[in-house]
């Protein structure tokens, strides 16, 4: 095997990297694929062939590095490095305002609300390092989750490595979101359990967390998971003003934000948007228990701070219980 062949191979191995990560991304992120599921599976049986006939050419985030290895004995722990907060519940529209009330006696009339879809799934935090991923955990307690970074690697919508240039990629960076199973997918997945004798789960949010939670990476890899990302952990060597600025960087990093997510500037517009959801989720393809309501500007947020548990700059507004069918 002369030099040349492996610098054929390191060039082309890179190529094939690169062009199957942008169809990942293409496909599982923006929900519009360039080429044939046939001409996917081609390109990633060439570069697993290749990856074989020379190993020591396979880098982290090569797409062959997302089919999970062995099955872990138990899932170590991990430290936060900036803990996963949990949001204080509004039920109706006057605890809704009450909280408005609360943030403007802090920080006057003139504040901007971003209110987004509180998805029904399992939270998760995903920590790249030099645009890597190296870490992904559960939220745990908070403070300390669950290392579930063999099984995440296995969700297509959730980049190996952050589609940004150098210049824009942070030394280190916490990115939360929610991992979730859609209406299809779980339908699916309890019809497969059902068949095989198993018990279904009982909604979307536990199949997700099971999924996440399996011991062995190749159960979690067959799963049709999927993420939205929507808050900002630690971050080190990228400054951001607002919220709405954190989730247009998640665009371009390549992760998956919701289409729903909206940018009001008066109180009865973010009531008046959440409360149409109530119905219009029935028609969503996946599971939303309500909606959340942040604060955009981040120097608002830092001066509001948080109580013990809960953040001051957000609150979610939780739909009524309704009637189950009979
Ligand atoms: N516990 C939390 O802080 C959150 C939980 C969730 C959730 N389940 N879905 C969406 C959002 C969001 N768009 O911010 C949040 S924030």
């Amino acid at each position: 095997m002369n030099l040349l062949d492996i610098k054929e191979a390191e060039k082309r191995i890179k190529e094939l990297r690169e062009q199957i990560n942008y169809h990942n991304y293409r496909y599982y992120v923006l929900d519009s694929p360039e080429i044939t599921d046939a001409e996917y599976d081609k390109l990633m049986r060439e570069l697993i062939a290749l990856e074989k006939k020379f190993p020591e050419l396979i880098t982290p985030d090569s797409p062959s590095q997302r089919v999970g290895g062995e099955p872990l004995p138990y899932f170590e722990r991990v430290t936060h490095r900036e803990p996963m907060i949990s949001l204080a519940d509004a039920f109706d529209e006057g605890e809704l305002r009450d909280f408005h009330r609360r943030v403007t006696e802090t920080v006057g009339d003139n504040v901007e609300y971003v209110v987004e879809l509180k998805i029904d799934g399992l939270a998760i935090s995903l920590t790249y390092e030099n645009g890597l991923l190296a870490t992904a955990a559960t939220r745990g307690d908070g403070i300390v989750g669950e290392n579930v970074t063999q099984n995440v690697k296995t969700i297509k919508s959730v980049p190996l490595r952050l589609r940004v240039p150098p210049e824009k990629t942070p030394a280190i960076i916490e990115v939360r979101g929610e991992v979730y199973l859609s209406k299809e997918g779980f339908k699916k997945l309890n019809e497969e359990r059902e068949e095989a004798g198993l018990a279904p789960f009982a909604n979307p949010r536990n199949a997700a967390a099971g999924s996440i939670r399996q011991l062995d990476p190749k159960i979690t890899a067959q799963r049709p998971l999927s993420t939205f990302m929507y808050a900002l952990g630690y971050v080190e060597g990228i400054e951001f003003t607002t919220h709405l600025e954190v989730l247009e960087y998640y665009k371009e990093c390549g992760f998956r934000v919701n289409e729903h997510i909206r940018l009001f500037n008066n109180f009865d517009d973010v009531v008046n948007y959440c409360m149409s959801w109530q119905e219009k989720r029935h028609s969503l393809p996946y599971e939303i228990d309500g909606m959340v309501i942040k604060v955009n500007s981040l120097e608002f947020q830092r001066i509001l701070g948080s109580t013990a548990k809960t953040p001051r700059w957000a609150i979610a507004y939780k739909f009524p219980a309704e009637q189950k069918e009979s």
